[in-house]
């Protein structure tokens, strides 16, 4: 295609999208539009500088050109927050063959490094210029997220300078108030390093700091003992502390979790301490303050928040324009505390902060880092790292959920480790019963639901639901079990399993008599179809209501007889909304592993896909959706499709982990 330039004519590379379709294999209309509008305009830039690049602005480089930021929105999709050059030079876009290996896309084939490098230094798309994209040490960005990305390292670098003896308490106070919340000797299996004492010095001299560990190792355990030691330290009159979640059902959680840690803490810690412990959390969306239908917050650089201490739970849910956003809004003299798990899932949208910010996979840290932890914990040979230390980082290791010989916390952590054969094995051994916590299915012929394992457990967790007698049980019954799915569609899918479930519960209900998995395409969906006891799982935010995406419910009958939606309040009421008011919602018997980040229950039913061709079975999904069992999971999976989630693992690109390690 030509395009005529008032100077020039200059070739534009892309043709109709519908084209575009078959060459490039699960392109999408954005990527085309987006790639579309800033080929123009840097095209029209280059034609206008005719700079480094004067030999180059021919049929080629322009296709190059397209095709890169084709690539950069297809990265974007996929939650990356930049395009590293090197990823792509010599690779081919969107190639695909169908399983017989015949070819139906034949995709894009881009350059060598050197060439793409040349063509967009010449296009000098650097930090400081005006434009939509950004070619930032060898990666391609959207602006905003280059910018959000320096946000975030601008944030780190302020707090890292800020973490110098004049804000912060001196050794001997620390250590007399270690002493205080630690007065056993070491509350860790023999000669085993105390992590949550290391982890709550580390975090007493530092502006910025992050705890992380895996299910149940005394995480928030730790962050209270922390609360009470800068209550001990600082003025608690005019300390104003926020504790936050990404979610409302996580911040419950964290709720009651440092009310259950505050409850043991009685005979360690004086009555007023113990007092000006918060427990009042919320999500991070309504400390910044929403402002309905806009991105921005009510808080933000130029109307901050006033607190003085900040701590966010679930962190790895949190993605990158949140976190800048987050960041943003704090005053220079607030100290920021992250919690998380950074093995789990990122976040749905793009980027994986946490992940970035843990870049080594246990603690290092610098020599004086390491001499004043040494100092005030009087716990010797901590580990340092003069290449790569990162000081604001502690690990929990020990769980105490998991003792390591239940099962779980077994499987968990041989998944993470990418282990497929060891897995496979505990899962084998799992089949013929000689795991207490884990319960192993490979068939998954739901053809006849009776007297199968899945009918068993809509029997026992799902049917009493409706004989409840009050709304409290049923919220108690509801959050004991779950089947939770890799996806949406498909044989095990959320969508198809839902529909079964109700089928099996409420044939009446439904326009179909018989179940089966493999034929409920041809089922009329009942769309939302309203009964006593549905379970119910909100999909969107609705500002008026206070509801949010992922906020469960329940279908009930109040006093009058009406059906109304019920929702659990922090202060343990219930809200009663009108069904015809509610934002969109689905059934909630079965829900995506993405979903449950941040929930927790008593048994988990892990139902993965019938075949391989699914990217979004990776190992930190299997090991999200298996650490949100407490005291029992239950997996149906076959072997290819277990091997390839195992060995399959998540990979974000950003620039936010460069500036960690450099
Ligand atoms: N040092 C300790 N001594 C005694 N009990 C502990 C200790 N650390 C943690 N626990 C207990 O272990 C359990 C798990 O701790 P906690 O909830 O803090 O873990 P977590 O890492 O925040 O878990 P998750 O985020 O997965 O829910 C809690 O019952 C807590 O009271």
């Amino acid at each position: 295609m030509k395009m005529n330039n008032p100077e020039t004519t200059v070739y534009l590379p892309y043709c109709r999208f519908i084209e575009l379709q078959k060459q490039i294999y699960d392109v999408e209309a954005i990527d085309y539009f987006l790639a579309k509008q800033f080929t123009e305009l840097l095209i029209n830039r280059l034609v206008k500088t005719q700079t480094a690049v004067e030999n180059k602005t021919d049929k080629q480089c322009c296709d190059v050109l397209f095709h890169l930021l084709l690539a950069l929105s297809v990265s974007l999709r996929q939650g990356h927050s930049c395009l590293p050059i090197n990823k792509i030079a010599q690779q081919r876009l969107g190639y695909h063959c169908d399983n017989t290996g015949v070819v139906s896309h034949q995709g894009f084939q881009f350059p060598e490094l050197a060439y793409l490098n040349e063509l967009l230094v010449g296009l000098n798309i650097g930090e400081q210029q005006e434009q939509g994209i950004v070619f930032h040490h060898n990666n391609l960005y959207l602006r905003r997220y280059f910018l959000f990305e320096q946000q975030i390292i601008a944030f780190l670098a302020q707090h890292q300078s800020l973490s110098d003896q004049e804000h912060l308490p001196q050794s001997t106070d620390i250590i007399a108030c270690l002493d205080l919340l630690f007065p056993d000797e070491n509350n860790e299996p023999a000669n085993q390093i105390d992590w949550q004492k290391v982890a709550v010095a580390n975090a007493l001299n530092k502006s910025f700091s992050i705890i992380a560990g895996g299910p149940g190792t005394g995480k928030t355990y730790t962050v209270t003992k922390l609360l009470a030691a800068i209550i001990l330290l600082k003025t608690p009159q005019s300390l104003n502390i926020s504790l936050v979640a990404p979610t409302g059902k996580a911040a419950q959680r964290l709720s009651e979790s440092i009310n259950q840690a505050k409850a043991g803490f009685s005979a360690l810690l004086p009555e007023h301490v113990l007092a000006s412990i918060p427990t009042e959390t919320k999500t991070i969306h309504r400390l910044l303050g929403v402002i309905p239908n806009s991105p921005n917050f009510r808080h933000h650089q130029d109307n901050l928040l006033n607190i003085d201490v900040l701590l966010i739970d679930e962190v790895s849910m949190v993605d990158l324009p949140l976190m800048a956003r987050i960041f943003r809004a704090l005053p220079k003299h607030c100290q920021v505390i992250l919690l998380g798990d950074a093995q789990q899932l990122p976040s749905v949208a793009a980027g994986s902060v946490l992940s970035d910010l843990t870049p080594n996979k246990q603690a290092q840290f610098s020599a004086s880092n390491r001499q004043y932890l040494e100092k005030v914990t009087g716990i010797a040979n901590l580990p340092v790292s003069k290449r790569y230390p990162a000081d604001h980082l502690t690990y929990l290791t020990h769980s105490r959920r998991f003792d390591g010989k239940g099962g779980i916390g077994v499987l968990a952590q041989l998944v993470i480790s990418g282990d497929s054969e060891q897995s496979w094995q505990l899962l084998q051994a799992a089949k013929k019963g000689s795991q207490s916590q884990l319960m192993f299915v490979d068939e998954c012929n739901f053809s006849t639901l009776k007297d199968n394992w899945f009918n068993d457990m809509v029997e026992q967790y799902y049917r009493p639901l409706s004989q409840a007698t009050s709304i409290e049980q049923a919220f108690h019954l509801l959050s004991t079990f779950r089947f939770l799915a890799a996806t949406r569609q498909g044989d095990t899918g959320v969508e198809t399993i839902n529909l079964l479930i109700e089928s099996t519960l409420f044939p009446s209900l439904f326009s179909f008599s018989s179940v089966s998995r493999s034929n409920t395409r041809h089922y009329v969906k009942p769309q939302n179809t309203l009964y006593h006891a549905k379970p119910i799982m909100i999909n969107e935010n609705d500002y008026s209501l206070g509801l949010y995406n992922g906020d469960i419910g329940m279908i009930w009958k109040n006093e009058k007889g009406h059906l109304m939606a019920y929702f659990e309040q922090q202060n343990g009421q219930y809200k009663q909304i009108l069904p015809s008011r509610l934002p969109q919602f689905e059934t909630v018997y079965a829900m995506t592993i993405h979903k449950t980040q941040g929930s927790e229950f008593e048994h988990v039913a892990l139902l993965l896909p019938t075949n391989t061709d699914n990217q979004l079975l990776t190992r930190e999904l299997l090991y999200t959706g298996i650490t949100r069992a407490k005291a029992k999971i239950t997996i149906q999976s076959n072997k290819a499709v277990w091997y390839q989630g195992v060995e399959s693992q998540v990979s974000r690109y950003s620039g936010i982990q460069l500036h960690v390690n450099n």
